[in-house]
């Protein structure tokens, strides 16, 4: 199954919106495990243990495994996932960029080493840095467009002797001319909801990971209302919406699992009650 129609999948099996960022900060974790990145893979299977019946997909960001000398709890990570939530997609969050000959082999890093159904890219260095992923004909390469962050605005809000702004001009060449495989999806921040309209007009049908509810501060129903597309009571260009921080941290204690359960239940339900 291609990475859309497992999302499609997901969403309906789950009823969710709701992605769980996998971010694992030792110095954030619970009770006798604070400071100890040798419980990386615990503190992570915990999590997914206690949302796997509430998320549309998962995304680990490799940098908080990399950091820790943690690849391998990573890859033990998405092992687990494919057996206690074989139907959730894995997102790895990677943000590659680079020539073809490099990509390649970050290619072969998400989709073989690690057998993530999508990764993120960034798409600053042009169609040929993301070429040699679409040879996955399969996986979903989601590109960055409107980032959540404040200094996305400065590139992505930057105008081009086309008129678009540089993040519109990414919408249109992810619906378009490079979505070779049907696979592309966008980044765009939930903490720009005029923008994510914006992107939905130029990319109808494209997937949307919209990071930056939660810790960041974005609106989920206006995030919902402007990105989620229906018909006939079917989602046409589902949307995924990231939190990792108000899930991963939302208790300091033992019972801490239970309550990213409950963080993730709660925005899991005010995603769904957003829907038009
Ligand atoms: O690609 C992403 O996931 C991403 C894009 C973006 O525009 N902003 C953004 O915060 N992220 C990621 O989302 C996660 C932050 O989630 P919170 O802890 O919920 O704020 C981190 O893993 C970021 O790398």
């Amino acid at each position: 199954m291609n990475f859309i129609d497992k999302l499609l999948h997901a969403e309906r099996l789950n009823q969710s919106m709701l992605c769980v960022g996998l971010d694992p900060e030792p110095s954030k974790f619970p009770g006798a495990w604070k400071g100890d990145a040798s419980r990386i893979l615990e503190f992570c299977q915990a999590i997914v243990d206690a949302t796997r019946d509430q998320v549309i997909a998962y995304k680990p960001q490799i940098a908080y495994f990399a950091a820790h000398r943690a690849e391998a709890a990573l890859e033990q990570l998405i092992g687990h996932i494919r057996r206690v939530a074989p139907e959730v997609p894995v997102i790895l969050d990677a943000k590659r960029g680079d020539i073809g000959s490099t990509a390649e082999q970050y290619a072969r890093e998400a989709f073989v080493r690690y057998g993530a159904d999508a990764v993120t890219l960034s798409p600053f260095m042009g169609f040929d840095s993301i070429e040699p992923y679409l040879r996955y004909e399969d996986k979903g390469l989601i590109l960055l467009c409107r980032t959540s962050n404040p200094g996305g605005s400065d590139l992505q809000a930057q105008k081009l002797a086309s008129g678009d702004m540089l993040y519109e001009h990414i919408a249109r060449m992810a619906q378009g001319p490079w979505n070779k495989t049907g696979q592309l999806a966008l980044v765009v921040g939930a903490t720009f909801p005029g923008e994510i309209e914006r992107v939905r007009e130029l990319a109808p049908t494209v997937p949307l990971l919209i990071p930056g509810i939660g810790a960041q501060g974005g609106d989920a129903a206006a995030t919902v209302r402007a990105g989620w597309r229906a018909e006939g009571g079917k989602t046409v260009a589902p949307i995924i919406v990231s939190s990792s921080r108000a899930v991963l941290y939302a208790g300091s204690g033992d019972d801490f699992a239970a309550r990213a359960r409950e963080a993730a239940m709660a925005a899991r339900d005010e995603l769904n009650r957003a829907r038009p």
